[in-house]
């Protein structure tokens, strides 16, 4: 009868859990810095148990519950003691019906106990990991782009998952399990005191044995079990790995080498599981022999007492010995089996502080304020951008963009230009404020875009992404992204502006079709034309392209352009511009490189001039013809 909590059958799968944190340790190292264990304490401790305060009703009934436990396992022990030594000694048989039936009913009353603590703390647990799961995503999507950046995406799924789950279970076992199994251990020491003190003596003395063999067996078992963690992360790390990399290692004709090192990967996990296996083969049984030790040892030291006179004052009866006995046979797992239990527990503690540490130091990061406090919100934009003077690093101490001014009309397209790191995303990104200037000044409607409200710019700016970002679901889910409250209507009459209403209603389900994961059903130009109808459908003011370079079909081509168009009609659109005639249409070229302007201007006039522009574009043409 052990004093567990069952396995929770709706948490994130557990072996995924710990499969996908050991991937992060093992793909990358620096994560194997982090502590898997800190050392107890009570502002962590304190700010974990508010997470059980909302649900106080369950936290409450369940001490209610646990003090009954703790009672009730050295009660049904000391009960059948006494039916040994009271109504079987002497030979009552009414008495012995009368005691088996108390201890039946004693029985199935902690059977019942047992499982309603077990549900209280797993739905107390849940509903934890829940509220931790609710706050940190939350959070997250309160946190800015620069905090993305310093943040590896694995360190961010681990606080979600095997964090908030080491915390899950501290707060559903650590205290509950600890309270049963030292209540326990308090009330069977009480009772053995209480009956035989000397004899109660000798299991008090053998009590530092008992934790130092503990120690010494839970020490060895706990760091083969870490060895076996670590290969397993190593194996699974190069799953991954080779899985993603698997056009390469072909490329490279690797599979062999690769198939090798892996087996010497499976091998190595394979013996430490085996080491385990050995090394738990001959602890575990002497982990139980302790306990038969020690009963030898008392029924030595009862024996003398009781032939050769006894070791205490007085001069016990025999019968009061052999009672104590009885009641210690049954007393002494009660006594040490906590010991063990609680160990563990004290490492689930700090397992758990561990995995708070980390979680709080994730929720206590302070958002980025990207916005004053008295920010407007004004209901339209006409779409007027302006750069004055804008430098910009992501980490200050290196500049990427170095005093950029420029200003884009109410309708005009911006077509942006240059070699790769020239800084031709970071101005996108400026304007989408996903960053803020560090000098300089950005005005959006001759608005500094510190005092404009963030959510009412994104109202007005739609983006459109190389990598087309698609969701699970539908087209026509997908288009509806860019206006949520759209009718079916109003998506079909996107997509029909845009004159691709016949392309999406070839698929097989029409605009019902499923896109797959990351719109894996559709065809890249497909996917373009969804993420084009859905920037039609949310008609922002201000467009954000960056074009795709995957080239498509020349047909395919055809639509996207004419498409294109017409979704850039009307708007201020700023255009990662990878298509010749989108360069062309331009109202004017922003030339970047190493994140200065150098020319700027309309494409016929660049071109004139023959500077860095006509060279990019030779280039350009040269690349497109061959
Ligand atoms: N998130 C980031 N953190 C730090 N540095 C970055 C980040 N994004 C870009 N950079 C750096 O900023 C500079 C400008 O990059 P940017 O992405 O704006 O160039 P780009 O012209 O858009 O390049 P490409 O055509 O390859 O997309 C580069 O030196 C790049 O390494």
């Amino acid at each position: 009868m052990a004093e567990t909590t069952p396995p929770n059958t709706n948490a994130a799968p557990e072996s995924a859990t710990r499969k996908h944190a050991t991937r992060i340790t093992a793909v990358n190292r620096k994560g194997e810095s982090e502590a898997k264990q800190r050392p107890l304490d009570w502002r962590l401790i304190k700010r974990l148990w508010n997470y059980a305060r909302p649900h106080a009703f369950k936290r409450n009934l369940l001490l209610v519950i646990v003090v009954m436990r703790a009672v009730q396992m050295p009660l049904m022990a000391w009960w059948i003691a006494t039916v040994i030594n009271g109504p079987i000694f002497n030979r009552d048989w009414p008495g012995v019906v009368r005691g088996t039936l108390i201890f039946g009913a004693l029985a199935v009353f902690t059977e019942v106990t047992h499982h309603y603590r077990s549900k209280l703390a797993l739905q107390l647990g849940e509903a934890v990991v829940q509220d931790l799961r609710r706050d940190i995503f939350a959070h997250l999507q309160k946190m800015g782009m620069s905090f993305y950046d310093r943040t590896k995406l694995g360190r961010i799924i681990s606080r979600m998952t095997s964090d908030a789950e080491a915390m899950r279970m501290g707060i559903q076992d650590v205290l509950f399990i600890g309270m049963v199994q030292g209540g326990g251990m308090v009330i069977a020491a009480g009772v053995m005191l209480w009956y035989d003190p000397p004899l109660f003596g000798f299991v008090l003395a053998m009590t530092p044995i008992i934790i130092m063999l503990n120690r010494y067996f839970t020490k060895r078992l706990t760091k083969q079990a870490r060895l076996i963690q670590e290969s397993f992360s190593r194996v699974t790390a190069t799953i991954a790995e080779s899985v993603n990399g698997v056009r390469v290692t072909q490329g490279f004709v690797r599979q062999e080498v690769n198939a090798e090192l892996f087996r010497e990967l499976v091998k190595d996990h394979s013996n430490y599981n085996l080491a385990q296996a050995r090394l738990a083969g001959t602890q575990l049984p002497l982990l139980e022999f302790k306990t038969q030790f020690i009963i030898a040892g008392l029924t030595v030291l009862a024996g003398y007492q009781v032939l050769e006179g006894g070791f205490t004052i007085g001069d016990p009866p025999p019968e009061k010995t052999f009672a104590a006995l009885v009641v210690f046979w049954f007393m002494i797992p009660l006594f040490f089996n906590p010991i063990r239990v609680m160990a563990r527990q004290f490492n689930t503690a700090l397992t758990a502080m561990a995995g708070a540490e980390r979680v709080f130091g994730l929720l206590d990061i302070e958002p980025e304020k990207l916005e004053a406090d008295d920010a407007v919100s004004p209901e339209e934009l006409t779409g007027r951008v302006e750069f004055q003077d804008v430098r910009f690093g992501y980490d200050p101490d290196h500049p990427v963009l170095h005093g950029i001014s420029f200003t884009a009309e109410p309708g005009q397209t911006v077509a942006l230009v240059g070699h790769t790191g020239s800084g031709k995303s970071t101005v996108i990104k400026l304007i989408c404020k996903f960053y803020l200037p560090t000098q300089g000044k950005l005005l959006i409607d001759g608005i500094d875009a510190f005092k404009l409200s963030t959510d009412a710019l994104m109202a007005q700016v739609g983006i459109v992404l190389q990598s087309n970002f698609l969701f699970t679901g539908t087209v026509m889910d997908n288009i509806r992204m860019g206006k949520p409250d759209a009718t079916d209507e109003q998506v079909i009459d996107a997509a029909r502006r845009l004159d691709c209403l016949d392309l999406f209603e070839a698929l097989p389900e029409g605009l019902l079709t499923e896109v797959g994961e990351k719109g894996g059903n559709l065809s890249l130009g497909q996917r373009q034309l969804v993420c084009f109808a859905r920037a039609m459908l949310a008609d922002p003011r201000i467009l954000i392209l960056d074009e795709a370079t995957s080239s498509v079909d020349t047909m395919t081509e055809a639509r996207i352009q004419k498409a294109l168009e017409v979704l850039l009609q009307g708007r201020t659109s700023f255009v990662v511009a990878h298509r010749l005639s989108t360069i062309r249409h331009a109202s004017t070229v922003l030339v970047l490189d190493h994140g200065k302007i150098v020319e700027e201007g309309p494409h016929t006039k660049l071109l004139a001039e023959d500077g860095i522009y006509a060279n990019l574009y030779r280039q350009f043409i040269h690349a497109t013809e061959s």
